[in-house]
C-alpha cells in the first residue's frame, strides 16, 4: 500500500515558525496518493489544499476512554479497537475501579469482549477515593497493568459519588507515592461547590486545587482531562512540559454551548464538563493544532442508554467513539494543520506516559460516510455523537454505512 504512494514529511517545514524552534513538534509523515513521479512543491501545496484526500498516519491511541461493562462494554469496545493501539481506561464503574485486583478483573472482561484477533491494549486505572492508601498505589505500579489514578471530586460528574471530598486534607500522602512511583494523576477539573456557576466550575477549580496543587507537588504528572476554557489552555502552558498535560475531546474542538440548545434541548450534546462559549473553543482548537506537545487525544466517549440521556434527568456523556477520529481530523484540516495531525493523535500521549509509540498505521481516507442514528447493546441502544449526519473522512478500517 504504502509503496504506492509519495511521501513527504511535512513536519520539517523549510521555514519554521518562531514556535516551531522554540518547541519542535515530532516530524510527521503524510503520504498523499498523486501523480505517479513525485513532485515535492505539488506535495507542499497539496498540504494546504482540498486536494489531499488520504492521510496515513501512525496508529493513534485514546487517553481518556470510558467502556463500562456488560452488554454495553461488548457494543461498544469495537469501535475503539477498530482504530486506536490502546486506551487509558476509566474506572468509574458501578462500583468504581478502586483496586488493583478489581482492575485487573475489569481488564480481563474488556479483553474478553474485543473482536477476535484484535491487538488493542487497556491501559487501566484506579478511581482515587478518601481512602485509597499509599499501599494501594505500590500494588498498581507492580502490577504493570495499571497506568494513572483518576481523581473525581465527589459528585462532580457521572459515577463519582465516590470520589475524592478533600484533595489537600485527605490525599496528599497517596499522591507522594504517585510522585515517587511515577504514576500520573488524572483530572476531572471541575468544582463541586453548588454555588459556583457550572460554566466557571473548570476555571475555579484550576485556581482553588490544581495551580495549589501543582505548588505543592510540582513533581507529580498531571493530566487535565477533557479541557473546555481558555483559562485551562493558559494553566497547561503555565506549567512546566512533561509534567502537566490535557486531553481534548472531539466535542470541545467542535462544538460551543449553542449546541446544547440548537432547535431545542440536545441531550446527546451534554457531556460534563459542559460545553463552553465559542472564544473558549476557539482557544482549545489553536492550542491543539500549533503543534504543541502538551495536548494528546482522548475522546472521553461516553456512553449511556438512550434512555438515560431522553429523560427527565438525563446523564452527562457523549458517545463518540465511532465518529472521534473522522472529526479530529476534519478539526485539524479546517485549521490547516493537518501536518500537526499525528502528533496530536498518536506521539505526544505515548510520550506523556512513556511509552512507546505505536508502530502500526492507519490511512484515513476523504470518503463521506453517514453515522449511524443508533448503536444496539443487549438491551437497548446508544445515540452516538453527531449521528444521522455526514463525516468526510473514513478511516481506512471503518465499515460505510
Ligand atoms: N464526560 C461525561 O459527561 N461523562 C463521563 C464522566 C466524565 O468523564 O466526567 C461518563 O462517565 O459518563
Ligand atoms: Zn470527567
Ligand atoms: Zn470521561
Amino acid at each position: 500500500m504504502q509503496a504506492a504512494v509519495n511521501t513527504t514529511t511535512v513536519g520539517a517545514h523549510p521555514h519554521p515558525t518562531k514556535s516551531s524552534f522554540l518547541r519542535p513538534s515530532p516530524p510527521c509523515r503524510v503520504y498523499f496518493h498523486a501523480s505517479p513521479r513525485p513532485n515535492l512543491r505539488a506535495i507542499a501545496m497539496a498540504s494546504k489544499s482540498q486536494l489531499q484526500d488520504q492521510l496515513i498516519i501512525t496508529r493513534p491511541d485514546d487517553w481518556h476512554l470510558h467502556l463500562r461493562e456488560g452488554g454495553v462494554l461488548e457494543a461498544v469496545v469495537p469501535h475503539s479497537a477498530r482504530h486506536f493501539g490502546r486506551a487509558i481506561i476509566m474506572p468509574n464503574l458501578k462500583p468504581p475501579v478502586t483496586t488493583t485486583a478489581r482492575a485487573v478483573e475489569y481488564r480481563e472482561e474488556i479483553m474478553r469482549a474485543l473482536p477476535p484477533g484484535s491487538s488493542f491494549e487497556p491501559l487501566m486505572t484506579l478511581y482515587l477515593t478518601d481512602n485509597t492508601s499509599p499501599e494501594e498505589i505500590k500494588l498498581a505500579r507492580k502490577s504493570g497493568i495499571i497506568f494513572a489514578v483518576k481523581l473525581y471530586p465527589a459528585g462532580a460528574t457521572t459515577n463519582s459519588q465516590d470520589g475524592v471530598t478533600d484533595i489537600f486534607g485527605k490525599c496528599l500522602p497517596v499522591l507522594e507515592e504517585m510522585v515517587r512511583q511515577e504514576m500520573p494523576l488524572l483530572v476531572h477539573g471541575e468544582v463541586t461547590d453548588p454555588h459556583v456557576d457550572t460554566f466557571d466550575r473548570e476555571k475555579v477549580f484550576i485556581d482553588k486545587i490544581l495551580a495549589p496543587l501543582v505548588q505543592k507537588l510540582p513533581q507529580l504528572e498531571i493530566v487535565m482531562e477533557h479541557i473546555t476554557t481558555m483559562d485551562a489552555v493558559n494553566f497547561i502552558e503555565s506549567c512546566e512540559e512533561g509534567h502537566v498535560a490535557a486531553t481534548v475531546t472531539p466535542q470541545h474542538l467542535l462544538l460551543n454551548r449553542n449546541a446544547l440548545f440548537q432547535g431545542g434541548l440536545q441531550p446527546h450534546n451534554y457531556c460534563l464538563p459542559v460545553l463552553k462559549r465559542e472564544t473558549h473553543r476557539q482557544a482549545i482548537v489553536s492550542a491543539v493544532t500549533n503543534g504543541s506537545r502538551r495536548y494528546f487525544l482522548g475522546t472521553d466517549s461516553a456512553p449511556h442508554d438512550k434512555r438515560n440521556k431522553e429523560c427527565s434527568c438525563g446523564c452527562a456523556g457523549i458517545y463518540s467513539a465511532p465518529v472521534a477520529l473522522s472529526l479530529y481530523v476534519k478539526v485539524f484540516e479546517e485549521a490547516g494543520a493537518l501536518d500537526k495531525l499525528e502528533a496530536f493523535t498518536s506521539f505526544n500521549g505515548p510520550d506523556f506516559y512513556g511509552l512507546p509509540r505505536n508502530t502500526s498505521k492507519i490511512i484515513l481516507r476523504k470518503n463521506a460516510w453517514k453515522v449511524p442514528a443508533t448503536y444496539k447493546h443487549s438491551s437497548g441502544e446508544i445515540v452516538p455523537m453527531f449521528n444521522g449526519s455526514t463525516l468526510e473522512w473514513l478511516p481506512s478500517d471503518q465499515p460505510k454505512e
